[in-house]
């Protein structure tokens, strides 16, 4: 039968983009059945450690692929930028979708952007990379740990626990919670996450069913620019240990790529940007990171 399974987390973020996933291609695709097939993976359930400790990004994609493995679902649905940079063997990105806003959120109940918040204001994120660009801006910021799907750290942000706090505008857009985004921190100055906004579908690797199911599916913009985005963070060998940023976009002269490394621990900062064409992205990535090893990046990064 004509059915296609979809395997997902079950934050209410992961279930929109699910969901997403799923209208597009009954749209794309009349006739086609699709289902969704919610679970529950190590990375959701051990939320006390910090994710490093833990085995890091594909915490979250482990079991997903075990039910594409097994056959119970045909693809799964991720935020590109929670995706490691190597996937298992066996398993494809099989299309991008269009991004949305790859930017970050100050979001505050008290105070309307970084600059208005008061001397040593507490600030929640447990990402280094935002870590590293509010030191950068503000040393006196008391920054606090801070996990959890989005609806959990908005709630610890309204209890009172933190002045402000960051994330992405992409995740609030899709939960309807754009309102709460006091300012938008954004390039080039501040850098998020590789493939931040994006989202990957994967699949099982040579399933030509599939691919060809979700190849109409594909931003080709998009996937340039978060492919330079990847081979940059690759290059500096980027996970979630270290404080990596990046940003592409598409301009009529082809692709323009930010990137820095930082030190969540003082508030360095490391920036290069250059252009390329926009048919070798990953060379693009290349460049702008061999720019910040020349800077001194793998000293920062705790590897020379
Ligand atoms: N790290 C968790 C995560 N993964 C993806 C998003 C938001 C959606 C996106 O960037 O695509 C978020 C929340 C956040 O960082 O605020």
């Amino acid at each position: 039968m004509n059915i296609l399974r979809i395997a997902t987390r079950q934050s209410a973020l992961a279930l929109w983009q699910a969901e997403h996933a799923a209208a597009l291609l009954r749209q794309r695709h009349p006739g086609l059945i699709v289902e969704l097939l919610p679970m529950t993976t190590r990375g959701d359930r051990i939320l006390d450690r910090p994710l490093a400790d833990i085995g890091g990004k594909g915490l979250f994609l482990k079991e997903l692929e075990v039910a594409m493995q097994e056959g119970l679902a045909d693809i799964a649905v991720h935020s590109f930028k929670d995706v490691p940079m190597e996937l298992e063997p066996g398993f494809a990105i099989g299309c991008v979708l269009e991004r949305a806003d790859a930017a970050d959120a100050f979001v505050s109940n008290g105070y309307a952007q970084i600059a208005a918040l008061p001397q040593g204001a507490r600030v929640g994120t447990s990402s280094l990379r935002r870590q590293a660009q509010l030191r950068a801006l503000r040393p006196d910021l008391a920054l606090l740990d801070l996990r959890g799907n989005v609806n959990t750290r908005l709630a610890k942000l309204d209890a009172g626990e933190y002045d402000a706090i960051v994330l992405a505008c992409a995740g609030l857009e899709r939960l309807a919670l754009g309102t709460r985004i006091r300012s938008r921190l954004a390039a080039p100055h501040w850098l998020p996450a590789a493939a931040q906004g994006a989202i990957a579908i994967e699949m099982r690797s040579g399933d030509a069913r599939i691919a060809d199911l979700l190849a109409p599916l594909d931003d080709a913009g998009t996937h340039r620019c978060v492919a330079a985005e990847r081979a940059f963070s690759q290059a500096l060998a980027g996970s979630c240990q270290v404080s990596l940023a990046a940003q592409a976009i598409e301009t009529d002269r082809g692709l323009h790529l930010w990137g820095l490394v930082g030190d969540a621990a003082d508030g360095t900062l490391l920036r290069a940007q250059a252009q390329g064409p926009a048919d070798d992205p990953q060379a693009l990535g290349r460049v702008v990171a061999a720019d910040l090893v020349a800077q001194g990046a793998l000293r920062l990064l705790g590897r020379a």
